[in-house]
């Protein structure tokens, strides 16, 4: 490339960057501007937060576009060019000098191949490194240069291909294919299933969707936000950069372990009680046992001691008996108001207290030679009143018709084999014994579909915790704009540690850094409001490794989403929990019928020819037969196994592997994790996982340890082996405690 193209492109880029600048700077001066002001009416204040919001979200973006701010140029065969780019950039007459690579017009640089060139002569990708033009690759899309795979930018692509792995997932804005765009653009009305096998793109486009959906749909999406489930925190954190690289912060990312507000649940489960867990059928059980906590004594009355602290009684103890009928006939008059559990107990308190205060008054007014009752109403009252406070009354009340939580409701239902036997009496021993649980025990991501389904019977009254989050929110942007009245007002300020989440000690502020503050604390607040509040309803919701999802955690999130505007991306050969699924339909049916769009991605972008090669007999076994991707490039090196007699060993084959630059990780069967643990120490680039704890990451060299204890420890043992066969962008080897299973003959031994 001569260098004459990279001065001239060179001289353009440095004119976006004074844009960026411009704009950058343009943001702070508002968004100062609009803190400084206080007071006013209410509709006042509220434009404020929304100018706020704006300014903040701008400087975001320019401060997420600086890395890479314009990678493309695209040449029309009319002769027009343009530039693509990170954001959308107008010069003062209103006319683009780059556009967004989100917008229509940026379609071309990612569709056109010099089969369908779509109007383009010549696409260019510009490297840069900070605001320096470093390298040029230029594709002119005519019918010689024609590739039969389609692949568009292909020297950009392998340059992207090729870096080493640094832990966290880059954005591929870059080098988005055809096929992968046509995904990313895709209409967000109805369910879009995308099935892909590894490494074939889903997560980024996933990713990118998410982006791409915001910016063409901001003003409906962001405020609902979008909600992307990923399947355990490590991944979270692993793609937990790209929104905000691509200046996006009105997504919320969770699993699905954390979707319940104040229930962090982690634990690891075996599969039995997993799979059980996440049947359709769970929710009859929820909903039965909400039942059964809906008690009547047995042929004995309930015995109620009064204590003797209550006037009404005459501060005289006395005991009042609660039978079979009147406990049912409060019942019914509960069951039938049709409100929710908790809801519903004010009625049923009433009644028994009613019942009780009858009796007590029968008793105490009782004319000793059989006249008319000698209480005033007045007595009366005050008997309801006391009754009402009464602990054994409480206790009664208690025991035949509790206020509960999910959690508390959950927790006593895996403790009894009664409550459990009354509640699934369809089920067999084994499962419900497989439910069985210690009080004190932790709750498992599978509890959370039931806690939430829970939640949906009981009738839990979150006002209270909604009203809170709320006036935090309100105060904290009040005292953010007392805080900027301060600083514009003094050169430099100290605060307490109160709100040290907004301005921490020895802050200096400055509009900048405020706004940086402020976008911390509106991502939190979106994040926040949607995360406290179980009943939200998000604007779109995408799944990743959405095979993993049990037919109860498919209810959570739709309850989520009633639009049923949703992404959902995974590949049914990867399923490894017990409780998921291998048919999309399955899925799907209960909640849209048939009205829901597949699309297939084809290529693998990560995993090397030669490991694909050697995988392929473990994929030809699994259920449901899906297609392999094919590889976009070989890396030259062989997947290799060897035997192992001590773990020790796998130490000095992990220092050995350990690559010059990028990452490795050792991927075990449960078995041998803690050993592994024990012997290779872990550090920023060398990972000891579980195959659950692997999926959706990718590391430049793998090493899979005990394939067969991988293959036998799970019911989708030969999923889990695909899973953690395909981690790898440049090398796998595999080691085997035993004898290495026939599915991975095609490896070839490391002493060879
Ligand atoms: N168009 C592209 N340009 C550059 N890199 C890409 C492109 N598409 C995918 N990649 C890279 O390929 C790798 C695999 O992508 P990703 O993790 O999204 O695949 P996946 O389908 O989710 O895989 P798995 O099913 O194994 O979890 C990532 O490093 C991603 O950045």
């Amino acid at each position: 490339m001569s260098t004459d193209e990279i001065a001239h492109e060179q001289a353009y880029v440095t004119v976006l960057y004074h844009h960026l600048d411009e704009l950058r700077r343009h943001a702070a001066d508002r968004l100062a501007d609009t803190l400084a002001a206080s007071g006013g009416t209410m509709q006042a204040r509220s434009e404020r937060e929304a100018s706020t919001a704006l300014y903040t979200r701008q400087i975001a973006q320019a401060d997420a576009a600086e890395a890479g701010l314009c990678f493309g140029r695209l040449d029309l065969i009319d002769g027009d060019h343009f530039y693509i780019g990170r954001l959308g950039i107008f010069d003062e007459a209103r006319e683009p000098l780059l556009i967004d690579w989100r917008a229509p017009a940026s379609r071309a640089f990612y569709l056109a191949t010099a089969l369908a060139p779509e109007g383009v002569l010549r696409r260019r990708h510009i490297r840069t490194s900070g605001r320096a033009v470093t390298g040029l690759n230029d594709e002119v899309l005519d019918l010689a240069s024609a590739r039969a795979d389609g692949l568009v930018g292909e020297a950009a692509l392998l340059a992207a291909l090729n870096a080493g792995r640094t832990g966290g997932m880059k954005d591929i804005v870059e080098t988005i294919q055809a096929e992968q765009d046509r995904i990313i653009r895709a209409g967000h009305d109805g369910v879009l299933v995308v099935q892909g096998g590894p490494g074939t793109g889903k997560t980024a486009v996933a990713l990118h969707r998410a982006a791409y959906l915001l910016y063409a749909n901001r003003s409906e999406l962001a405020q609902r936000g979008v909600l992307i489930v990923g399947p355990n925190p490590t991944f979270l954190h692993y793609i937990g950069e790209v929104l905000p690289g691509l200046g996006e912060t009105s997504a919320l990312l969770s699993t699905i372990g954390d979707l319940f507000p104040g229930v962090r649940a982690h634990a690891a489960e075996s599969p039995l009680p997993a799979a059980v867990k996440g049947r359709a059928a769970m929710a009859e059980v929820i909903a039965a046992g909400v039942r059964d906590r809906q008690e009547l004594p047995g042929d004995e009355p309930l015995e109620i001691v009064i204590d003797d602290t209550h006037p009404g009684f005459g501060y005289q103890s006395e005991t009042l008996l609660l039978d079979r009928e009147t406990c049912g006939r409060a019942r019914e008059a509960a069951r039938k108001s049709n409100r929710l559990h908790n809801l519903a107990r004010p009625t049923f308190v009433a009644e028994i207290i009613s019942a009780l205060a009858r009796q007590a008054a029968d008793r105490l007014g009782a004319d000793p030679y059989g006249g008319p009752n000698l209480l005033e109403p007045s007595d009366v009252a005050d008997i309801r009143r006391e009754l009402s406070t009464d602990r054994g009354v409480a206790r009664a009340i208690e025991s035949l018709w509790p206020a509960l939580t999910p959690q508390r409701f959950l927790t006593d239902l895996y403790a009894s084999a009664e409550r459990l036997a009354a509640a699934a009496p369809d089920f067999t021993e084994e499962e419900r014994a497989a439910l069985e649980r210690d009080p004190g025990a932790p709750f498992t991501p599978a509890d959370v579909p039931l806690l939430d389904e829970a939640a949906e019977l009981l009738g839990v009254n979150d006002r209270a915790e909604q009203e809170a989050a709320e006036r935090r929110r309100r105060a904290q942007i009040a005292f953010a704009e007392g805080a900027l009245e301060i600083a514009l007002g003094s050169k430099s300020f100290e605060f307490e540690d109160q709100e040290s989440e907004v301005l921490s000690a020895h802050d200096l502020v400055d509009a900048g850094r405020l706004a940086a503050r402020h976008e911390l604390r509106n991502r939190i607040s979106v994040a926040e409001r949607a995360a406290a509040d179980r009943t939200w309803m998000f604007g779109h919701v995408i799944v990743d490794e959405a095979q993993e999802l049990s037919a109860m955690a498919w209810r959570m999130l739709m309850r989520r989403c009633p639009s049923r505007s949703m992404t959902l991306v995974g590949d049914v050969a990867q399923t490894g929990d017990a409780a998921g699924t291998t048919s999309w339909d399955a899925v799907l049916s209960p909640y849209v019928a048939d009205r829901w769009r597949l699309a297939h991605l084809t290529v693998n972008y990560r995993t090397p020819a030669e490991i694909m090669a050697v995988v392929g007999e473990v994929l030809a076994g699994i259920e449901p037969p899906v297609e392999a991707p094919s590889s976009v490039r070989e890396s030259g090196v062989q997947p290799w196994h060897t035997p192992f007699a001590d773990p020790s060993e796998i130490a000095v084959l992990a220092a050995a592997s350990v690559p010059a630059e990028g990452s490795l990780a050792v991927i075990s069967s449960a078995a041998f994790l803690p050993e592994v643990l024990d012997h290779v120490a872990g550090s920023d680039r060398v990972s000891v996982l579980g195959v659950a704890d692997a999926k959706g990451l990718e590391f430049d060299v793998v090493l899979v340890v005990d394939p067969q204890g991988i293959l036998d420890e799970s019911p989708r043992g030969r999923s889990d082996l695909y899973v953690a066969l395909t981690r790898a962008t440049q090398q796998l080897g595999v080691l085997h405690p035993g004898p290495l299973p026939k599915m991975l003959a095609a490896l070839t031994p490391l002493d060879a």
